[in-house]
């Protein structure tokens, strides 16, 4: 049977080949959940359906990832409710400080391909940069796969991204990300699973950058094929392999050959123009983080473009490494020290200012241009606050000069 990646993982989990629009039950490999909603998971699974502890503690993993460290006794109490239940419980907890769950488990090889991730989180989808089928539930979805060890899932239909051609310089996957949303907006995959062909070149935090948005488009799942990532660390299932005979509903086809850096203006995430429709708008802050663009590679683009330079003094900078691993490379050479000497503020790794929790909150005055995956009105602190979306080098271009800049002007210079 010619089967997509995304039924081929789901067929092999529950024992019969599927199709797109079967309703299947499966056992998820992993069930994660963060401290933005484990409290209110644990309390579903207790005391609404009634269970108190887990089916199979080796199939969840928590992480301290949203407000982390905590920044009231609010949070703080939340944070030691999960703490007391992982150790209860026997379960792989993650602690402030360690990063976003969705570099962690890729970082921690629980995400592997072919497996089944599951998580309290939208970005679950990002785990598809590994080949794995991820996909973010809702607070009841997950309390019940702690509960029993299951979950029900329809098959989705399979939307196949096709890329030609390779970046130019001062281009990056994050404006393919942003194209994708400008040309199928935030409805064009609804419940749909992404497939990315094309690009078997691309590493692995290019595909984390692009899979991590496969919900912005309302997609259940993005997976990049797994064939070229760093096979002594992702061994691929044999039953896992791009089928010529697959059937996808819909291909879109992206040219990079002729791609300009894109920027998603406020307050969508597929309010998307070529760079050069906003250049020269001001911000007064600049973020470089989160799951879509906080790894050490954007920390290090970033670090390149601003060497030796210094950031505009009407600009704030907030770097956000995804996790303690990619802040301790960052450390290792001079991309942290580089950033700092231009006038950046680290923050803790983990979704830092994001989601406007903590470490940057925006003001009503604020105009932020951010690498991170949405820019809803109040998404990182005030809703009169306004928010641009673009990749770390378009930061790093607009934290110089304070207006929405062009990387390439810069490149040419240096
Ligand atoms: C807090 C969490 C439920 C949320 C999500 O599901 O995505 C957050 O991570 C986000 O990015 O908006
Ligand atoms: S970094 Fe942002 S988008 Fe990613 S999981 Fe955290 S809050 Fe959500």
């Amino acid at each position: 049977m010619n089967q997509t990646l995304t039924e081929q993982i789901i067929s092999h989990a529950v024992g019969h080949p599927v199709r797109p629009g079967d309703l299947v039950i499966v056992r998820p490999d992993v069930a994660m959940g963060h401290d933005s909603l484990t409290p209110s998971i644990i309390e579903i699974m207790r005391d609404q359906l009634g269970v108190a502890d887990v089916k199979d503690p080796d199939q969840i993993v928590l992480a301290i990832d949203h407000v982390a460290p905590a920044t009231s006794v609010d949070t703080a109490n939340m944070q030691s409710t999960i703490r007391t239940f992982a150790k209860e419980q026997g379960i792989r907890l993650f602690d402030a400080g360690r990063g976003i769950a969705h570099q962690v488990l890729v970082e921690e090889g629980i995400a592997t391909p072919g497996r089944i991730v599951v998580g309290s989180d939208s970005h679950s989808c990002g785990y598809g940069s590994v080949g794995a089928f991820g996909s973010g539930f809702g607070s009841t979805d997950i309390a019940l796969v702690w509960a029993t060890g299951q979950i029900w899932l329809r098959v989705p239909e399979t939307l196949r991204v096709l890329v030609t051609g390779r970046f130019r310089p001062g281009v990056d996957v994050k404006d393919l990300a942003l194209k994708l949303c400008r040309d199928l907006t935030i409805e064009g995959a609804t419940y749909d699973s992404i497939e990315y062909h094309g690009l078997d070149w691309l590493d692995l935090p290019g595909r984390q950058t692009l899979a991590s948005m496969a919900v912005e488009l309302g997609a259940k799942a993005g997976i990049v094929p797994p064939a070229g990532l760093p096979a002594d660390r992702f061994e691929v299932p044999d039953w896992l392999y791009v089928d010529p005979g697959a059937h996808y509903y819909r291909t879109v086809t992206v040219d990079l050959d002729t791609l300009e850096p894109q920027v998603a203006k406020p307050n969508s995430v597929d309010a998307v123009v070529d760079l050069s429709e906003v250049e020269g708008t001001e911000v007064s802050v600049v973020f470089i983080g989160t799951c879509t663009n906080g790894r050490y590679q954007d920390l290090r683009d970033a670090a390149n473009f601003l060497r030796g330079r210094r950031i505009s003094p009407n600009v704030r900078m907030m770097v956000t490494p995804a996790s303690s691993q990619e802040m301790e490379r960052a450390a290792a050479d001079d991309t942290l020290a580089t950033l700092l000497q231009a006038g950046a503020v680290i923050g803790s790794a983990g979704c830092g200012p994001c989601m406007g929790r903590h470490q940057g909150t925006l003001s009503d005055e604020d105009v932020c241009l951010s690498t991170g995956n949405r820019n809803f009105r109040g998404r990182m602190g005030s809703p009169k606050s306004r928010i641009y979306l673009a990749s770390p080098l378009v930061a790093a271009a607009t934290a110089l000069t304070g207006r929405i800049s062009d990387p390439r002007d810069g490149m040419e210079r240096s």
